[in-house]
């Protein structure tokens, strides 16, 4: 029977089975429903262009003990409406929400696996970039649905198996049965406190794990390792010891709580050909992500060393909320850059890549507030809208060129070990060397793929040392304007220093003239003084000889009338 109609019956199947489920759901009767008879608001928002963001929403099962003994004392928040596996009504505000898909309680593993998983599988080995993440309070199966039960037997998952490890083995079936030459890599970075851990890899921590983005590939993680897997067996193993190292703590809600959110990627470069009909490949990556739950302290029991978990799980899942409301409100400003989450789903909110987001609530247990919160988490990020395309081919002549020698040299080598030609070699060596040059393709692969993204990092620090130089010209223009302008200043103060030197010597000259006037004018007064005192002295004597003579003229004038009276006498004597 083929897949397509094998997933049909399935799907057959799971909708009877979800049928029965819709009607348990709505056996229990909801008291916001039987009061309100009003009819049911609808939480819609504008549809966008592109291709949307894939939502679904997966109702826990009532598996554990705790949800069990809560769904006997308390009804389900949530009711489908008219059979619908897209639309739900929140009783509380009763609001319908709309999703891609609803996975009720009875919901199996392989069920979702088949409408998420499988589409997405295909999707990526066609050449897309693809994410899917689990978003959705604590304990609310997250992990559950991403990972699930992790053993397998022989490279075969098991039954509750999750979507990572249900990838990662029909990724192999479906590499094999297409035959091609490919090259499968796993790399697992759990994101705590606002930190990157490398959960692969086996040496010392100290590695940074810079976030960066790359023009033509998008988001990378600088320094994280990348196991080679060479079988789904190999996957599955290394999956299980990576999951082990994550970090996990008992909370109130969840004896295993993920505190961590943990970026699974599986990188494939598969085989193609470009429009010349030339060999070329293309590399495309998967990122699996389990959240960390949105909680709040007081439900989950955070304390100390836990709370401030939830205070950094809290802030990153709030800045992707933010990211989410941006991109569906279309803002010119989307808040990546705000946490390192955000950074790392940049490509895959709003990007090139195709994305489902598989939202997860427990009807039975949690509040309607918190389920509330989720179903509107779900619908606005249902409005975004990204362009996925494919990756292009790249030639890679130079590498494969040499690769191509190598292998040619060495299945000469081994066809003459065969023919016996030369020295015989035993199956197992065989196999070995074919290993071998499975290895040596995948170090040539990897090497590469180095060499790019030291390109990359080497071109953006140019970039940057470009943009430095730039910055640092503009300033010297800025500072050589100054200088210009300064000395055009000093010139400019030079001539008037000038001029008031001249102005001074001026001054001086004119201070001289004066002095000499003044001294000119001095020797004049002593010499009118000295004739001023002569004409006094003149004029003492004057008035000296003016009354000598006038004495004189007195006595002439008493002489002249002595005489007088003499002559008037003297006739008389002779008389006499
Ligand atoms: N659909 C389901 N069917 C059966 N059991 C489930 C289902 N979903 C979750 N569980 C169980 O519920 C418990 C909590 O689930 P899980 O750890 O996946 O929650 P979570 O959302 O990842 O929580 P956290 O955010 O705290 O890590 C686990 O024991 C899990 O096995």
């Amino acid at each position: 029977m083929n897949r397509a109609k094998l997933i049909n019956q399935q799907r057959g199947s799971t909708q009877k089975t979800l049928k029965g489920v819709s009607k348990a759901f709505r056996k229990v009767p909801s008291k916001a429903s039987h009061e309100k008879s009003i009819i049911p608001k609808r939480h819609s928002l504008a549809p966008q262009t592109g291709h949307n963001v894939e939502v679904v929403l997966r109702c826990k099962g009532k598996h554990s003990s705790k949800a069990i003994l809560s769904s006997l004392t308390r009804p389900s928040a949530l009711m489908p409406v008219n059979e619908s596996e897209k639309e739900i009504l929140l009783t509380s505000n009763n609001t319908i929400y709309r999703f891609d898909h609803i996975f009720y309680q009875e919901c199996s593993q392989q069920q979702l696996y088949d409408q998420v998983g499988y589409p997405v599988l295909q999707e990526f080995l066609n050449g897309y970039n693809c994410t899917i993440f689990a978003y959705g309070q604590t304990g609310t199966g997250k992990t559950y649905t991403m990972e699930g039960d992790l053993e397998s037997t022989n490279g075969k998952h098991a039954l509750n198996a999750g979507i990572i490890p249900r990838i990662i083995c029909n990724l192999f079936n479906e590499l094999n049965k297409k035959g091609c030459q490919s090259t499968v890599k796993m790399s697992m970075l759990e994101l705590y406190n606002e930190e990157l851990r490398d959960l692969l890899y086996h040496g010392d921590d100290s590695k940074a794990l810079n976030v960066f983005e790359d023009g033509t590939s998008g988001v990378k993680v600088q320094n994280v390792y990348e196991e080679l897997i060479i079988n789904a067996a190999q996957g599955l193993e290394i999956m299980k010891t990576g999951v082990k190292k994550r970090i996990t703590a008992a909370t109130n809600c969840n004896e295993k709580s993920s505190r961590s959110h943990c970026i699974f990627t599986i990188t494939v470069t598969l085989e193609g050909k470009n429009e010349k009909g030339e060999i070329a490949y293309y590399t495309s990556k998967l990122n699996l992500v389990d959240l960390a739950g949105s909680e709040n302290s007081k439900i989950s029991g955070s304390e100390h060393l836990r709370a401030k978990e939830a205070a950094s799980i809290n802030k990153s899942l709030l800045t992707l909320g933010r990211v989410i409301n941006s991109l569906a409100d279309k803002a010119p400003h989307i808040p990546y850059r705000e946490s390192k989450l955000t950074r790392l789903l940049k490509d895959s909110l709003g990007g090139r890549t195709k994305t489902v987001i598989i939202t997860t609530v427990d009807p039975f247990v949690q509040n309607m507030e918190d389920i509330k919160n989720t179903l509107e988490y779900g619908s606005h990020a249902k409005s975004i809208s990204n362009l996925p395309q494919k990756n292009p081919l790249a030639s890679q002549h130079m590498t494969m060129s040499l690769y191509k020698e190598s292998l040619v040299k060495m299945q000469e080598q081994l066809r003459r070990c065969w023919e016996k030609n030369g020295r015989h070699v035993s199956n197992k060596e065989y196999e070995e060397m074919l290993l071998q040059i499975e290895v040596s393709r995948q170090k040539v692969l990897e090497k590469e793929e180095e060499m790019l993204m030291k390109i990359e990092i080497s071109k953006q620090k140019m970039t940057e040392k470009d943009e430095e130089i730039k910055a640092l010209k503009t300033e010297l223009e800025e500072r050589r304007r100054k200088e210009k302008e300064r000395e055009e200043e000093v010139v400019c103060w030079k001539k008037k220093l000038e001029d008031r030197d001249k102005e001074i010597e001026e001054i001086k000259k004119k201070e001289e003239e004066i002095d000499e006037e003044v001294a000119r004018i001095e020797k004049e007064e002593e010499k009118a003084e000295g004739q001023r005192k002569k004409i006094d002295a003149e004029c003492v004597e004057l008035a000296r000889k003016r009354r000598a003579l006038e004495s004189k003229r007195r006595q002439i004038k008493g002489m002249k009338r002595k005489r007088e009276n003499e002559d008037e006498t003297a006739p008389m004597k002779k008389r006499k």
